[in-house]
C-alpha cells in the first residue's frame, strides 16, 4: 500500500482505533487530531475521554466548524489536503513546515495553522456513498468492473489459505506525519512473479525501498504457486475486459499483441497483498503510486475471505470545486472477486477500505490444503486482498529520477488539474484524452521515512525527452 497524502489516511487511521460507541463528527477528528499534533494514538484517546462531556463539546465544535467556514477564501480553496501532499509541496512548503511545528507557547493550535487548515473538508460538501450493487452499476458509474467469482472455488481457498499463512510474515507500512511515526491498520507485502522481463532480480530490489516507504527490511518473495495459477485466469479475464475499452495515449503499449494476435496485452509480474484481520482494519483514503507503474495503469484486485466495501471517491478538478460535488460510491467485494481497476482510477478517484463497526463471519468453501502448517489467525476474521500489477520496464528504478535527499521519487499524477492545459472534466479526463490533459510531477516523498523531513523537491515529468514509453499512443500512429 501506499504511503498517507492526505486528511483522509489519518482520519481513517484514528477512526480505527476509536472504540465502537465514540462516533465524532469529522471536525471534531481533525481538532483532536490537530490538538495532538497529527499522533493518531493521542487523538483516540483524547476523544474517548471527551466522551462523557458532550455537550460542552458540541458547543466548541461549532464553533470551529464556523471559523473553518469563515477561514474559507476563493484564493485558498486549493488544497484538498490536510496535510500538502508531495505534488504540492514545492508550492507550499511554508505550509509544511509550518504543520511540522512545535505550537509555540501562547499559541492557538488554529492560529499558528490557520494557513494549512483543510479547507476543502470545510468548503467541499460530500455526498453519502452510494451504493453500487451489481457489477452493471460499478460500470456504469467508475472506471472500474466487478468480476464476481473470478476463480474456481477451489483455487481460491487455496490462495486464500496459502496467503493467510504467509501473512504472518507481512508487516504495517510506517511512515512520518506531523513529526511522529504513524502505522498502517492492516499488513501487506510484495510478491514478484518470475521471469520478469529477463531482468534479474537484484535489479527490482530498488523498488522494495520505495514500496515499503524506504524501508529496506523486506525482500522480494516470489509469487506462491496458487498465485501464479491465479495469475493466468487473471490476465484473461482482464485482457477480455481491456478489449472492450478504449485506451488511454499513456497506457503501456509495449506488449502489443498476444500469441493468438490479439492486440495488447495485459500481464502481471508484481503483485501487493494486503491482510485484514477483524472489522477495524482498512486502509485510508489513496490513489495507488504510479512510481513503477506508469501512468494509466490497470491494477486487478482480487478479494478473498470475508467481504469488506471498497470506497472510491471522485478528485476533481480545481476548477470544478462550487460547480460539482465529488462523488463516492461503495462496492462490495465478497469472496472470490475481482475488481479491475482500469486505467484512470488512480489518476480520477481515490480508494479506501474503510474500517467497519461489524463484518460477516466468512465461511471458507474448502477446508486449509492437508500441507499447510496451522494458521495463527482465525480464517472466518480475515480478508485478503491480492493487486496483481505490471512494473513497467520504462519506468524501471535504475530510471526513476532522484531527489537532493538521494532518494527515489515519486510519480504523482495531477489530479486536481493544477498544471492542465486543456480544461477537462472527469469524465473527459477518465474516458479518452487522458494523455492529453493529465499532468504528471516527479516528487520528493522522502519525507515519509526521514522523520518527516524532504527535500521539496519536484520537477514536471516529460515522457519523450525521459525517453519512456512505448505507450499506446506509439503503437496507434504506427499503424
Ligand atoms: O484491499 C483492497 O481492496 C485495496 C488495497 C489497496 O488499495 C492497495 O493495495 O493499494
Ligand atoms: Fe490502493
Amino acid at each position: 500500500m501506499d504511503g498517507p497524502e492526505d486528511t483522509d489516511t489519518l482520519l481513517a487511521l484514528l477512526c480505527s482505533l476509536l472504540p465502537d460507541n465514540v462516533v465524532p463528527s469529522q471536525q471534531a477528528l481533525l481538532e483532536a487530531l490537530l490538538q495532538a499534533e497529527g499522533n493518531v494514538k493521542i487523538a483516540a484517546e483524547t476523544l474517548s475521554k471527551q466522551r462523557s462531556s458532550d455537550s460542552s463539546k458540541r458547543k466548541r465544535h461549532a464553533g470551529l466548524d464556523d471559523w473553518l467556514t469563515r477561514s474559507v477564501s476563493p484564493h485558498n480553496v486549493e488544497g484538498q489536503s490536510f496535510l500538502p501532499s508531495s505534488a504540492t509541496r514545492a508550492q507550499s512548503q511554508l505550509e509544511s513546515e509550518s504543520l511540522n511545528k512545535k505550537p509555540r507557547s501562547g499559541d492557538g493550535v488554529f492560529t499558528i495553522r490557520r494557513d494549512s487548515l483543510p479547507h476543502s473538508v470545510a468548503s467541499i460538501p460530500r455526498l453519502p456513498p452510494l451504493m453500487l450493487s451489481s457489477p452493471s452499476l460499478v460500470a456504469q458509474h467508475t472506471p472500474c468492473t466487478l468480476h464476481l467469482g473470478v476463480l474456481p472455488s477451489e483455487l481460491a481457498s487455496r490462495l486464500f489459505y496459502t496467503m493467510l499463512y504467509e501473512a504472518q510474515d507481512w508487516s504495517r507500512n510506517q511512515w512520518w506525519l506531523f513529526g511522529r511515526l504513524v502505522e498502517s491498520p492492516h499488513r501487506s507485502s510484495l510478491y514478484i512473479r518470475h521471469p520478469v522481463d529477463g531482468s534479474n532480480e537484484a535489479s527490482w530490489q530498488g523498488i522494495t525501498r520505495a514500496w515499503y516507504n524506504g524501508r529496506q527490511s523486506e525482500t522480494l518473495k516470489e509469487f506462491p504457486s496458487p498465485m501464479e495459477e491465479a495469475c493466468r485466469i487473471i490476465e484473461k479475464t482482464v485482457n477480455v475486459e481491456m478489449r472492450k475499452r478504449r485506451r488511454s495515449p499513456l497506457e503501456w503499449g509495449g506488449d502489443p499483441d498476444d500469441p493468438d494476435g490479439q492486440k495488447f496485452t495485459w500481464r502481471a509480474n508484481f503483485a501487493a497483498a494486503n491482510c485484514y484481520e477483524g472489522a477495524k482494519e482498512g486502509v485510508g483514503f489513496h490513489s495507488d503510486r504510479l512510481t513503477s507503474i506508469g501512468p494509466y495503469p490497470t491494477i486487478a484486485s482480487l478479494s478473498l475471505g470475508t467481504r469488506r466495501v471498497f470506497r472510491l471517491r471522485e478528485v476533481i478538478a480545481l476548477d470544478e470545486i462550487g460547480q460539482r460535488t465529488p462523488k463516492t460510491f461503495d462496492i462490495t467485494l465478497p469472496h472470490n472477486s475481482l475488481c479491475i481497476m482500469h486505467a484512470s482510477t488512480q489518476e480520477c478517484f481515490k480508494h479506501s477500505i474503510p474500517p467497519r463497526s461489524t463484518i460477516d463471519r466468512f465461511h471458507p468453501p474448502h477446508p486449509p490444503p492437508a500441507d499447510l502448517p496451522e494458521l495463527a489467525s482465525d480464517p472466518g476474521n480475515c480478508r485478503i486482498n491480492v493487486t496483481f500489477r505490471f512494473f513497467r520496464p520504462d519506468f524501471h528504478p535504475d530510471t526513476i529520477p532522484r531527489c537532493k535527499c538521494g532518494e527515489m521519487t515519486t510519480l504523482r499524477p495531477d489530479m486536481k488539474g493544477r498544471q492542465r492545459k486543456v480544461g477537462g472534466s472527469v469524465k473527459e479526463r477518465s474516458e479518452s484524452t487522458g494523455g492529453d490533459t493529465m499532468g504528471y510531477w516527479w516528487t520528493c516523498t522522502a519525507g515519509d521515512q526521514n522523520e518527516g523531513k524532504g527535500c521539496g523537491f519536484w520537477k514536471v515529468v516529460d515522457v519523450k525527452a525521459e525517453g519512456r514509453g512505448p505507450f499506446v499512443s506509439d503503437y496507434n500512429n504506427k499503424l
